[in-house]
């Protein structure tokens, strides 16, 4: 199957600075990508650059197998069917929600406008305030009709840049999943640009994890948080520790915890040193006397866990959940069970083996 978006080898450049370094993704049909990094890395540029309000330096862009990007192409935007959803909204003010809905139909029937402004009211929810206007609404209805207002003449695309961070955090996650909900029951692609990693697993089906200008990794979340692709984004999703520690064997490693056996990766020498990923779910608080022994430095309430930063004697330091019922104290020495699925090693790059 073709591809909805294709980005081969994308790069862009303002005064010779690079900002997005050889980009390569698929989104399939039907899918929602997500763009994720902290400020700067150059998620807001790529996104521009799929919308078609930047020109590449290199590479190109397809929409549904047709480029509309290279380094001597650039369809006009408006020529490339992409919806645009941005952070403040950009509603018109003067217009009600349903001429606001309107506003993209040009070219229609007045029956088919009606028929397609009253079927995103019922999908948005907002069947009720069709005639009101943009300021009698809240934060997140006004999102909903910016969001309908995009999605009217089903756009090829959809791009959403940071469209929840005007609003509460608590609004934020909830209306993510609804986004995601009628993106799919309405069968758009969307790509998503945020730096909230919450957000991003509650929307898309592909995260890509972008680090000045490059693209780590494109994959699902589970994929990310459990294979991550490099050092980078095993610390930036999820709270990841990295250990060093030496390859004894084929099928063992010593770490500050003792020797632990398990499937390596190939490229694990014996007696080379790499960084081992633990997880704070890797590691359980046991009863028993003979599991590892560490400090509790630092302990973070979060609801039905605590977050625990915790302490060997070599000095190591990483953190562990427990369920928020079983409480300990900061400078307790508590028992601890090793429970990795998987040996994920980085080698002295940042790479994963
Ligand atoms: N028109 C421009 N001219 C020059 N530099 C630019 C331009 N637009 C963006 N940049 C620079 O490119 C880099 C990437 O910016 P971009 O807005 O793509 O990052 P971002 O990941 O979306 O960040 P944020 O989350 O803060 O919006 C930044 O260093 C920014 O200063």
């Amino acid at each position: 199957m073709i591809p909805r978006l294709e980005l081969n080898n994308v790069s862009i450049a303002f005064d010779s600075t690079a900002v997005v370094r050889q980009v390569s993704l698929q989104l399939p049909e039907g899918d929602i990508g997500s763009l994720l990094g902290p400020s700067g890395c150059g998620k807001t540029t790529l996104l521009r650059a799929i919308a078609g309000f930047e020109q590449l330096q290199q590479g190109s862009i397809a929409l549904h197998g047709k480029c509309v990007s290279s380094e001597q192409l650039m369809i006009a935007p408006e020529k490339r069917r992409v919806g645009m959803v941005f952070q403040d909204f950009a509603l018109f003010p003067h217009l009600s929600v349903a001429d606001n809905i309107a506003f993209g139909l040009n070219g229609q029937s007045s029956q088919q406008k009606r028929a397609r402004i009253a079927e995103l009211l019922k999908l948005v929810g907002l069947s009720e305030l069709s005639n009101q206007h943009p300021h009698q609404l809240s934060g997140g209805q006004q999102q909903r009709v910016a969001l309908a207002r995009a999605m009217a003449p089903r756009p090829e695309i959809l791009l959403l840049d940071e469209p929840f961070s005007a609003l509460d955090p608590e609004l934020r996650g909830q209306l993510a999943t609804e986004v995601r909900l009628l993106l799919k029951q309405d069968g758009i692609t969307a790509i998503l640009v945020t730096h909230d990693q919450t957000e991003a697993f509650a929307m898309a089906d592909q995260i890509g994890v972008m680090h000045q200008g490059a693209l780590h990794q494109w994959d699902n979340s589970y994929n990310l948080y459990h294979h991550p692709a490099t050092t980078f984004v095993a610390d930036f999703i999820g709270r990841g520790t990295l250990l060093t520690i030496v390859v004894a064997d084929k099928n063992s490693i010593d770490t500050p915890f003792g020797r632990l056996s398990g499937k390596l990766p190939p490229g694990s020498e014996p007696g080379g040193r790499l960084q081992l990923l633990l997880r704070p779910d890797d590691l359980h608080l046991t009863t028993k006397q003979d599991g590892i022994r560490a400090q509790i430095i630092e302990r973070l309430f979060q609801g039905a866990d605590y977050l625990y930063t915790l302490q060997l004697d070599s000095g190591d330091r990483f953190h562990c959940l427990a369920p928020s019922h079983q409480q300990h104290n900061k400078g307790d020495t508590v028992t601890l069970k090793l429970d990795i699925q998987d040996l994920v090693l980085f080698s002295d790059d940042g790479l994963a083996l």
